[in-house]
């Protein structure tokens, strides 16, 4: 990214998905603008100009760098590999599967499976029923892969990639009103990094009016 640029973000204030790449971003010390896009409002907000940004019409993307970026995932690791020096995976390979793995069943075995795009298929009265019982199948796989890793984080001591899914998961978690105290390893982890600078300001809650009231 030259000097001058800065990144913009394509975003929902309350995605998990968007709120991973505001984590690393912040992370980083990448400065970027918000675009807001209502993934509620599919009508007025999922344009032919946002679809050919995003050709899976769903949050984030990521202008970065003179290029356009989607996935979360895939935007995470871009970040990590161009800016490596504030490190969000470990240098050891097993160290890195290790992440990847809990990156992998938050990623594609619990949002994917709790995503609005799904739930809006289904009868309202069973929405938050399937999503907690979703949740609840991956945490209690990651409370077994956590209590694996003794450290302060997802794995060891420092903060990776698979804290900045973790942590948006957890806050979608309470949206459905899973108990996450059943889960120590996570609601530790959680605890403990809602006060971290680059979490705190990736907070939905912490977003500014002007992003959250976009029509
Ligand atoms: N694999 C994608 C998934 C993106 C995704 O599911 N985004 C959600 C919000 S967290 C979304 O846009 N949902 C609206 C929809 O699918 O209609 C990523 O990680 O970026």
């Amino acid at each position: 990214m030259s000097g001058k640029e800065v990144a913009t973000l394509y975003s929902y204030w309350r995605s998990s998905c968007s709120y991973r790449v505001r984590i690393v971003l912040n992370f980083k010390g990448i400065p970027y603008e918000v675009k807001p896009v209502n993934i509620w409002k599919k009508d007025e907000h999922l344009t032919p100009e946002y679809c050919a940004i995003n050709p899976m019409q769903q949050v984030p993307a990521l202008r970065i760098d003179g290029r356009t970026l989607i996935d979360s995932i895939s935007i995470m690791h871009y970040l990590e590999e161009t800016r490596p020096e504030q490190p969000l995976l470990p240098s050891d390979p097993a160290d890195r599967a290790k992440v990847r793995e809990i990156v992998s069943v938050i990623a594609s075995g619990i949002q994917p499976l709790q995503n609005v795009g799904l739930l809006q298929l289904l009868p309202e009265e069973e929405r938050v029923q399937w999503a907690q019982r979703v949740i609840n199948k991956g945490f209690t796989a990651l409370e077994k892969l956590l209590a694996n890793s003794a450290g302060k984080y997802c794995f060891g001591d420092s903060i990776s990639i698979a804290d900045c899914c973790l942590i948006p998961q957890v806050y979608n978690a309470r949206r459905f009103k899973v108990d996450v105290e059943t889960y120590p390893a996570i609601a530790r982890i959680d605890k403990d990094l809602l006060s971290h600078p680059a979490f705190k300001d990736a907070h939905p809650d912490n977003q500014p009016d002007a992003v959250k009231d976009a029509k």
